[in-house]
């Protein structure tokens, strides 16, 4: 059934809009090659504003860029815009895409960030590992300090066969009301993802940030108390779990400064806000602990 329109449905449409046309301003140019283009409602302001860059900028050559989907639905998104897709598989072995833009379901003050609100997720982490740096674009509900502020549960993508024993593991580590993510109308049964897996959402007590453990907080998971790097770890453990919902460690900035290639953390969040500013926090302001005080007393804003 679609969205019922409201005045707050409005400001949050332009609000994520803002941020995708402000994200792809700084971020790409008409010379990228390959770039990810992540799934959910607000990559499609993304792409909106990919192709408004590629028509007052045309590339030298008209196949010169090439945009790899994250799913299903993102490659429809590019398709309709008139982009070219090419599939994840199809990428020549040694390339990496210059950018990604993707969404996200809560992101906190470290960047790290839930995703699989819409049941992508594996395919989205592929990409942003295969990419130079990962550009998230978000709202002004999504920025919490902690992870699992607001947003209730970790998504966690299953092969169909372990979903109960993975649901078992999950009450074991501290989430004893993780559940399978079902159709609306519950006879359709369990959501399945473009990997035709099933969803498990899985609510924890809000997440501890990396910084906190370097402050002596235990986040090992004692009661029931993760932090985000270990509760990743330990559920990616579980038999049967093909990838967590959470965007963790580093971001395409540290790995290449590392000789590495690619991170799953964002470089960047672009947040459209609700007075119709965008603010930006980016990985070096928090690396060296700069973001400024408008920026910290944004994030957090509990959403409306
Ligand atoms: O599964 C979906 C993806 O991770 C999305 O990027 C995330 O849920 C954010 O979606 P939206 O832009 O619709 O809030």
């Amino acid at each position: 059934m679609p969205e019922e329109k409201t005045p707050d449905n409005d400001r949050i449409e332009a609000a994520k809009r803002k941020a995708a046309f402000k994200a792809v301003e700084e971020h790409f140019d008409s010379s990228m090659r390959f770039v990810g283009i992540g799934s959910g409602s607000t990559i499609v302001y993304g792409v909106e504003a990919i192709k408004t860059h590629l028509e007052k900028n045309p590339p030298a050559d008209k196949h010169m860029n090439w945009f790899v989907p994250t799913g299903w639905n993102s490659r429809k998104v590019i398709e309709q815009a008139g982009l070219l897709p090419i599939a994840f598989d199809s990428l020549p072995g040694d390339a990496m895409l210059e950018v990604c833009f993707d969404g996200a379901d809560e992101v906190d003050e470290e960047l790290n960030c839930i995703k699989g609100g819409g049941a992508c997720l594996f395919q989205e982490k592929l990409v942003a590992c295969r990419s130079k740096k990962f550009v998230c674009i978000a709202d002004y509900r999504k920025k919490q300090k902690r992870l699992l502020t607001k947003w209730p549960s970790i998504p966690i993508e299953v092969a169909p066969i372990a979903h109960a024993s993975v649901l078992r593991e999950l009450r074991i580590i501290g989430s004893p009301d993780a559940k399978l993510r079902e159709h609306s109308m519950a006879k359709t049964g369990p959501i399945q993802t473009d990997q035709s897996f099933y969803i498990i959402d899985a609510p924890f007590k809000t997440l501890l940030s990396p910084q906190d453990v370097k402050d002596g907080k235990d986040g090992s998971g004692k009661d029931g108390q993760w932090d985000v790097d270990a509760l990743a770890a330990r559920i990616k453990m579980i038999n049967g779990v093909l990838e967590v919902g959470l965007f963790h460690g580093m971001n395409g900035y540290e790995t290449q400064a590392a000789g590495l290639q690619g991170g799953q953390k964002p470089v960047a969040v672009y947040f459209g806000e609700e007075d119709g500013e965008v603010s930006v926090s980016r990985a070096e302001q928090v690396a060296d602990g700069t973001l400024d005080d408008s920026a910290r007393a944004a994030i957090g804003r509990e959403r409306s």
